[in-house]
């Protein structure tokens, strides 16, 4: 299934329990800007190449619009559109002044240079400066990307529009970014497992734990949970898979890591296993970390995990979110367990907008409090919908938007 078509059919299901107009249906789901650009670069050998850029604008109706920007060689029209109508539904759900949007490049950024990354990105922002701004489009890392780009990003877009650092979020913390932006995601990931365990009775130190994706989130979720005393049993990356029921100590792997380029293959002290494997052990917690669809109707039935946390965006397919519920698995969906990032870049934003510098207790604090907020009012519209976490997610989110839709009116 198409990743937009998939984001879909979770909006329908709960714009059927809000009885929704077909007419605000048709408003919501419809983004309102797609941008396609064309980046001619040249790379390093003197050849020619033109790379492909998105960024989509879903919803401005509750805040400027918000959302990453990916570089992944899978990035399409199709996918911007999804993740774009994802970044709407999340900001509303942790109730950000902010709308959603997305983008990205269809590259590999590990098959390029240093100077080719750096080029292609102030291309990327030549093309896309004038529809982005702080008070209109404030782009953000996701996969593939991260500080570095964000700091190249604003670099150039401050070039046409003058000095504004709130027009990204994700920047070195030497330079405007946020402390604790960078861990943000994985720890709100943390947050929300130590949440949604307390609501099932259940304890840290009886949970065992697989994650997939190393990266940016995933490493950062490990670490949390590692440090709240989980036991991570299971970890992967795109260039290997280990397994040690006993548990990964998570320490001497983040350091393993820092050695080896950030990558997981070489790490001696698990058991390999393949990245379809570590989906299907017979653990307390899986989480997901890494691309959307991994999850499907062809290896939902093998999941043995009875909990699931979506740290990725759209990790599990509708068919395979039916069949989980259906075998009783509860899941924290993507909308929901990834926001802690947006919420730290919100953060960011405004203490770009006041020039005033919040320390990391404070930021830590202050997520802790958004998302703990955030998960109670899923938990009990779930309660009283008598619906999935994912539905009731979705429920307070279009409220929240069609709201602020209809006060707007349409002029
Ligand atoms: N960064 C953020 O703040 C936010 C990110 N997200 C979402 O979280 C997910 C991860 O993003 P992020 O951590 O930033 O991205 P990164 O690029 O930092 O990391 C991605 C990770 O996924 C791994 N990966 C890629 N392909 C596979 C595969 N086939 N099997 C196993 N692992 C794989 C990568 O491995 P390798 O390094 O080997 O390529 C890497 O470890 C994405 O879905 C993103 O949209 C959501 C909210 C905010
Ligand atoms: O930090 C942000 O603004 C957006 C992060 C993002 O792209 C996401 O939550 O998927």
């Amino acid at each position: 299934m198409k990743a937009f078509e998939a984001t879909q059919l979770y909006f329908d299901r709960a714009a059927a329990r809000l009885e929704l107009s077909d007419n605000m249906r048709k408003l919501l789901l419809t983004p309102k800007r797609e941008v396609q650009v064309q980046i001619p670069v040249e790379m390093d050998d003197g050849r020619l190449e033109t790379f492909i850029g998105y960024r989509v604008q879903h919803d401005d109706s509750r805040g400027p619009m918000k959302g990453g920007l990916r570089y992944h060689h899978d990035v399409d029209l199709d996918e911007v559109r999804a993740l774009a109508a994802l970044m709407t539904w999340k900001t509303a759900v942790v109730d950000l002044p902010y709308g959603g949007a997305k983008g990205g490049i269809a590259i590999d950024p590990r098959k390029l240079s240093l100077k080719e990354l750096e080029r292609i990105t102030r291309k990327f922002i030549d093309q896309i400066h004038d529809v982005i701004g702080p008070d209109t489009d404030i782009p953000a890392p996701d996969m593939g990307t991260g500080s570095r780009e964000m700091a190249w990003m604003r670099n150039q877009w401050e070039k046409y529009h003058g000095f504004n650092p709130a027009v990204f979020t994700g920047k070195p913390v030497e330079l405007y970014g946020a402390e604790g932006r960078e861990e943000a995601t994985g720890r709100g990931v943390g947050i929300l497992a130590y949440k949604l365990l307390g609501h099932l009775g259940r304890k840290p130190q009886n949970t065992k734990v697989a994650l997939q994706g190393f990266g940016n989130v995933g490493s950062h979720a490990a670490k949390f949970l590692y440090e709240s005393e989980y036991k991570v049993v299971a970890v992967s990356d795109h260039t290997a898979a280990y397994y040690n029921p006993d548990g990964i100590d998570i320490s001497k792997l983040l350091k393993f890591t820092l050695s080896n380029k950030g990558l997981l293959a070489g790490f001696n002290e698990a058991e390999r296993i393949s990245g379809d494997e570590l989906l299907e052990l017979p653990v307390d917690l899986l989480i997901p970390a890494a691309l959307g669809g991994v999850i499907t109707a062809k290896n939902a039935t093998r999941i043995k995990a009875p909990l699931i946390i979506e740290a990725a965006n759209a990790p599990v397919d509708p068919e395979a979110d039916q069949i989980l519920h259906e075998r009783g698995v509860t899941l924290l969906p993507d909308i929901l367990a990834n926001a802690g990032g947006v919420t730290v870049s919100y953060f960011e934003w405004v203490q770009n907008r006041q020039f005033y510098k919040w320390g990391l207790n404070r930021v830590r604090q202050e997520l802790d409090r958004v998302l703990s907020q955030a998960f109670e009012s899923v938990w009990h519209e779930a309660k009283i919908q008598e619906c999935s976490l994912r539905t009731a997610a979705y429920i307070i989110a279009i409220r929240r938007v069609q709201t602020a839709t209809l006060l707007s009116g349409h002029g």
